[in-house]
């Protein structure tokens, strides 16, 4: 295999790869652009690259110094997205959590919680929270899992505390065109296998992603692959004769549709939604972190959980409560979170205070709402009211425990 990394990598280590010419001839067309750069070609950048690729490509990629101790200060610092899509549901995120984000003016790069009077937000782009989170700037940060795992590259020092805040949702695809020598090309093992590549001429792949690119072809044991890096719409590299395939983020499809590209079998290299990640060292060695994690974790948690449901109450006639429960407990979707809560309703009738009706109330996923009112009518229940649930606070938090087990506390 040949991925091949820059080869001014290897004279000067910056975080942004700088551009060079492609190394061989396009095959679809015969004008290949320096708006991309193959990242290195030459067999003795390999065999030098390949030597030292884990420290440069964790210096060049973080793009900071690694961090030895926990610098005292008084304040856990949260970095947020300061731009992009992430941004704005990051902050909305936190409000439904009764957290506010007070933030004086949207240049201002500072703000705080005034729930979490020992916090402070920082406001950075999504791969500098990584690398601030690395070099201990940060403490805890929300980020994409995509740009979690390009830029922390599996550090130890990041702790994925929460790895599912429910937005941000895409994922990171090798994405070929749908015409052309790739035209009956479906799977990952096929594209591997077409004659096209060798040595020389390499399946040239444009990505933003050049640590995850280059790791997961490999680990596929693909060979003859070289990336070359670009900061956006990637999509246009394969008709604009730079790329055959692309490595990108793909949430809806309609990029890579608009632009004649597919996906292929096995082609995904991760599954990516917002995650809240901390440092272990801010965790285990900075005053007040820990406390401040765990209350972002409940609050978090319970705000999370209750997202996906909503609240159910029928009445139901019947003789008793255990009555009315067997008939509830018969249908598959009507169990809720530990069991219905079935309460009596008491009715007065010729002066008389008498019980023929029982209310149920139970928690119902989003998902199954419409087949749970059909399941309570099918067993007697009326007058069936849905409203939203704001919050479910469990006994415990089940990621509090596994971030302590995680941590060794
Ligand atoms: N199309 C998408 N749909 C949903 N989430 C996405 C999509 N593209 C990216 N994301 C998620 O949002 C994060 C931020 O992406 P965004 O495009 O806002 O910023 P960026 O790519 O870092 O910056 P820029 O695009 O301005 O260079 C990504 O890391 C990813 O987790
Ligand atoms: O599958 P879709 O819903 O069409 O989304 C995918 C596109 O979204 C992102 O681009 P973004 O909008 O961030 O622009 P960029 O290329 O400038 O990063 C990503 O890089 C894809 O190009
Ligand atoms: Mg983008």
């Amino acid at each position: 295999m040949s991925i091949l990394l820059p080869t001014n990598l290897q004279k000067c280590p910056s975080p942004s790869l700088s551009l060079s010419p492609s190394p061989s001839p396009p095959i679809h067309s015969p004008s290949p652009s320096s708006a991309f750069s193959y990242l290195g070609t030459r067999r003795r950048c390999l065999r030098f690259v390949t030597s030292s690729v884990a420290s440069l490509q964790s210096s060049v990629a973080n793009g900071s110094a690694p961090a030895a101790v926990v610098v005292e200060r008084g304040q856990i610092r949260l970095g947020l997205p300061s731009k992009g899509r992430m941004a704005a549901d990051a902050i909305d995120l936190l409000k439904d959590c009764q957290l506010f984000v007070k933030q004086v003016n949207p240049r201002q790069y500072v703000a705080q919680i005034p729930q979490l009077p020992n916090t402070e937000v920082w406001f950075q782009r999504p791969k500098d929270i990584v690398r601030k989170l690395l070099s201990g700037d940060l403490d805890l940060g929300i980020v994409g899992l995509d740009t979690l795992s390009e830029y922390g590259q599996g550090d130890e020092d990041l702790i994925i505390v929460h790895e599912a805040l429910n937005f941000g949702d895409c994922h990171l695809s090798i994405a070929i065109p749908n015409y052309g020598i790739f035209e009956n090309i479906k799977s990952l093992k096929e594209l591997a296998q077409m004659p096209q590549w060798s040595e020389e001429r390499p399946l040239r792949v444009a990505t933003g992603f050049t640590y995850l690119g280059p790791k997961f072809m490999k680990e596929n044991g693909i060979q003859h692959v070289a990336f070359s890096t670009a900061d956006g719409a990637l999509e246009a590299a394969p008709a604009m004769g730079i790329a055959d395939a692309i490595l990108d983020l793909v949430s809806s499809g309609t990029t890579l549709k608009e632009n004649n590209l597919k996906e292929i079998e096995g082609g995904v290299v991760l599954e990516s939604q917002a995650v809240l990640v901390a440092s272990r060292r801010a965790l285990t060695d900075r005053k007040g972190a820990l406390n401040t994690v765990h209350e972002i974790l409940e609050r978090l948690e319970a705000h999370l959980k209750a997202d996906g449901q909503f609240t159910v109450v029928a009445n139901m006639r019947g003789n008793s409560a255990e009555e009315v429960a067997e008939r509830v407990l018969s249908q598959p979707s009507l169990s809720g979170l530990q069991g219905p809560t079935i309460s009596p309703v008491y009715c007065k009738q010729d002066g008389q205070v008498s019980i023929d009706y029982y209310a149920i109330v139970i928690c119902v996923p989003k998902k199954a709402l419409y087949e749970s009112v059909k399941q309570l009518r099918a067993v007697g229940g009326s007058g069936v009211l849905v409203s939203p649930l704001t919050y479910i606070f469990d006994e415990d938090t089940p990621r509090w425990g596994q971030l302590l087990t995680n941590l060794k506390l």
